[in-house]
């Protein structure tokens, strides 16, 4: 099942669990708007390529549209339409005032020089800076981007209406990025992960992780794991896996990252099969990478007893069926990777204030937002009996139904 079909499936489940009036599900469900662009860049060697770059506005009933931008080849229209309809639903879920939105280029990052990246991103801005604003859709770093991309984007788009540090978040703190996004949706993994190991009598002392990706988020969550003497047991990304039954060391591992750009050849863990982290012997699975990596072909050979879904969307209805069936618990991504987009919220808060926050205060305002989604999210599994998915969805889509009606649909 594609992403958009998965994502459409649960909210319509949440939406009947709510009892929503058809016509307003249907509303729900239909993107604001849709924008689809070409950008053309000539290469280093004067060479033209084009690409296509999307941006999906699904709703904006709470706030202004929030998501991140991916670069990947395997961006589709369907998969950011699925993006930008689960960041309505994240946005709600950890009550802050933002609707939801998602964008990507298909592209390869990894083949693309810096200054190609720069020209890609500057006519990507180009091409929106009219559709997206401070209080309308405000971009954030996803897979493939990061707070330099961010820069450019400000830069282009600041060109048009003026210095503009609020028209995206996760940017460079020299242009007034917040202390903390880098590290927030790592963090605020850990959070979910503390407030459910609890639940079950638990904690990240001693508990034995595999983490599939490590990059922002995987390396984040890796890292503050590592601190709280977790046992981060197998780690993988694009270039391979690695495996220590008794611990990885989380900084040696990043910075042999950072100085081979590869985790092949790390010395103080064996190589492993990549496809084998997802079913590696574990409590607890991370995936913080692609989406639907958790599917019918695999789901039945995970052996963690949780897992929680840092990447967006990795797990498939059918998956979530089979891990159901076997008592694994999930932690939906909805819930859990909602640090990163909650301290975006802190870092546009703080540009329109024009008043920097500590990182203290940011860390603590995380913790306070996740436990409370936490507990509201609980709470809707109690009244409608069901999982921390339609919990979790239950919570976000009321949310959203209530400010919708609320606002009325008078032209
Ligand atoms: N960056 C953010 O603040 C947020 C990211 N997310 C989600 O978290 C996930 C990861 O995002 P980032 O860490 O930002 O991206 P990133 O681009 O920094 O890192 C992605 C990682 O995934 C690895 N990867 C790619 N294909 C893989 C494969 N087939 N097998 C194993 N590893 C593979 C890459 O090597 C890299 O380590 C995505 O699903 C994203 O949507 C969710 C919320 C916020
Ligand atoms: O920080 C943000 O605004 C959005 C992050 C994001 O794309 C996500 O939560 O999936």
């Amino acid at each position: 099942m594609n992403a958009l079909a998965a994502t459409n499936r649960n909210f319509r489940l949440a939406s009947r669990i709510l009892n929503l009036d058809s016509k307003l599900e249907k509303s729900l469900l239909i993107p604001f708007r849709e924008i689809k662009v070409e950008c053309t860049i000539p290469k280093d060697d004067g060479e033209l390529v084009s690409f296509v770059g999307f941006r999906v506005q699904h709703d904006n009933a709470r706030g202004p549209m929030k998501g991140g931008i991916r670069y990947h080849p395997e961006v589709d229209p369907d998969e950011v339409n699925a993006l930008a309809q689960l960041m309505t639903w994240k946005t709600a879920v950890v009550d802050i005032p933002y609707g939801g939105a998602k964008g990507g280029i298909g592209c390869s990052p990894r083949d693309l020089s810096n200054s190609e990246l720069e020209r890609l991103t500057r006519v990507f801005t180009q091409k929106i800076h009219d559709l997206i604003g401070v209080q309308t859709d405000v971009p954030a770093p996803d897979m493939g981007t990061n707070a330099q991309t961010m820069a450019w984007i400000l830069d282009e788009y600041s060109k048009f209406h003026g210095h503009s540090p609020a028209i995206v978040t996760g940017k460079p703190i020299d242009l007034g990025g917040s202390l903390g996004r880098d590290a927030a949706t790592g963090r605020g993994v850990v959070y979910a992960t503390q407030a459910l190991l609890a639940e079950h009598g638990k904690s990240i002392e001693d508990t034995k992780f595999a983490i599939q990706g490590f990059g922002n988020v995987g390396s984040w969550a890796a890292r503050l794991i590592h601190e709280r003497f977790g046992k981060v047991v197998a780690v993988s990304d694009i270039t391979g896996a690695v495996t220590n039954p008794d611990g990885i060391d989380i900084p040696a591992l990043q910075w042999h990252k950072e100085e081979t750009g590869s985790l092949k050849n790390f010395s103080g863990a064996d190589a492993m099969n990549a496809e084998d982290l997802l079913v590696h012997d574990c409590d607890v699975l991370i995936p913080c990478a692609l989406g639907g990596v958790l599917n019918r072909e695999n789901a039945g050979d995970v052996r963690a007893k949780f897992i929680i879904e840092a990447a967006n969307h990795p797990t498939d209805p059918e998956a979530d069926e089979i891990l159901s069936k076997k008592g694994v618990i999930v932690l939906p991504d909805i819930y859990a990777n909602a640090g990163g987009v909650t301290v975006s919220y802190f870092e546009w808060v703080q540009n329109i204030q024009g008043f920097a926050w500590a990182e203290e205060q940011v860390n603590k305002e995380l913790k306070r937002y996740m436990k409370r989604a936490f507990l509201n999210m609980k709470s809707m599994c109690q009244t409608h009996n069901c999982d921390l998915r339609m919990g979790a969805f239950t919570l976000g889509v009321n949310r959203v139904a209530r400010a919708t009606m609320l606002r009325g649909w008078e032209a």
